[in-house]
């Protein structure tokens, strides 16, 4: 089967690897579409994120859907031609943090595209079948593929408590930020605010609808929050950029008992934040790691139509193009570059 393989850094090469066999509780899935997360083009781009490393050949993509082709002996519920998305990690099932139901924290998780773990650019792949999610017909591949950061963006809004009526300011308008905008409407939220400093990213904002696009590299966010809240600030803030300057800005632009949450993965490991501040205000600060329990929500917004993720979309590109694919994701400009397999 082809298998696009990072070899070195800003090299695939793609390779023919034997087509893997179902275990007994597994589902053996074609692979049809899969999305290009920022964290792949950064192994792709440096080699590495923080600690994980790639020092072996590695398969990046974890944002995939495909269908169904054969199921190991145990699973029910799932057939052949069933139309799927994967959850990209699994867990152990048997730690503490699996056990109080914190799946997404366990730390012997299994997520593919991080080292040392594969991932889903390539045309099969066996995965558990209670982490792949049937799609209904009215649910494209692409939608299912882009179920993960959406999840991304589910988890962040569960987090911040996001409800109805709320002022949710998203700092970052990549496709994580845009996720957490659909969740967050979709959750209730009447005002939802971005920030960015790339002028392309804050005019896509705008065309999918945000309330307010707010250029940091010009506009004081502070001014801008307090003139759009009448001095009140956002009710929650989400970070989704992952520069300093942002997250020390979220602290200026919640409201006193508002509730800050951390999903932008900082490029520098301390960021000074003013504790004070936080005491004072009775400001609510949440780390927000990947997701859990968030497949079906997706799925069922994606039903109802109460999300776009599509939209995202600045090209598909197939397999066999994947360095044509990841040297157009790199452009700021670009939100989500899609690869697809076997059609
Ligand atoms: N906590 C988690 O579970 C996850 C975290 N992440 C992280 O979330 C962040 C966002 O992910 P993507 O959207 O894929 O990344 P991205 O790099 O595509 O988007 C980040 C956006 O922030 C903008 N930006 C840069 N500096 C800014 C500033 N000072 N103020 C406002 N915006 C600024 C960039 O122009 C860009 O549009 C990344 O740090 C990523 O590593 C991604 C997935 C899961
Ligand atoms: C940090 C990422 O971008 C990635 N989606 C992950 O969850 O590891």
């Amino acid at each position: 089967m082809r298998t696009a393989v990072l070899v070195e850094p800003t090299e695939f090469q793609l390779q023919d690897r034997e087509r893997p066999e179902p275990g007994p509780d597994d589902v053996l899935v074609a692979i049809r579409d899969v999305g290009i997360c920022g964290s792949d083009i950064h192994y792709y781009e440096h080699g590495r994120i923080g600690d994980y490393v790639v020092d072996e050949p590695l398969v990046l993509g974890h944002e995939s859907a495909g269908e169904v082709v054969e199921t190991g002996e145990n699973v029910t519920g799932i057939t052949p031609g069933n139309r799927v998305t994967l959850e990209p990690g699994v867990p152990c099932r048997r730690c503490p943090h699996c056990k109080r139901g914190d799946y997404h924290l366990c730390e012997d998780v299994v997520f593919m595209a991080t080292p040392p773990h594969d991932g889903s650019f390539v045309e099969y792949v066996t995965w558990p079948a209670d982490f792949a999610y049937e799609l209904p017909e009215t649910v494209s591949s692409i939608e299912g593929a882009l179920c993960e950061p959406l999840s991304v963006g589910i988890h962040a809004c569960r987090r911040g408590d996001v409800g109805a009526g709320d002022t949710v300011l998203v700092t970052g308008g990549g496709p994580i930020g845009l996720m957490i905008v659909e969740a967050a409407r979709a959750a209730g939220a009447t005002n939802v605010i971005v920030t960015d400093v790339v002028p392309g990213k804050l005019g896509f904002a705008r065309e999918r609808g945000v309330d307010l696009a707010v250029n940091v590299t010009e506009t004081d966010l502070e001014a801008a929050i307090n003139e759009y809240t009448d001095g009140l600030g956002a009710d929650v803030v989400i970070e989704a950029s992952g520069a300093p300057p942002s997250i020390r800005s979220t602290l200026d632009v919640v409201r006193r008992g508002g509730t800050v949450v951390l999903v932008g993965l900082a490029s520098e490991a301390t960021v000074p934040i003013d504790v004070l501040e936080l005491i004072d205000n009775e400001i609510d600060v949440h780390g927000s790691f990947r997701y859990k329990n968030t497949y079906d929500v997706a799925i069922d917004l994606l039903t109802d139509g109460a999300v776009d993720v599509e939209g995202i979309v600045d090209f598909q590109l197939p397999l066999d193009a994947i360095d044509d694919a990841f040297q157009r994701a790199i452009d700021p400009d670009v939100v989500k570059g899609m690869i697809t397999i076997g059609k």
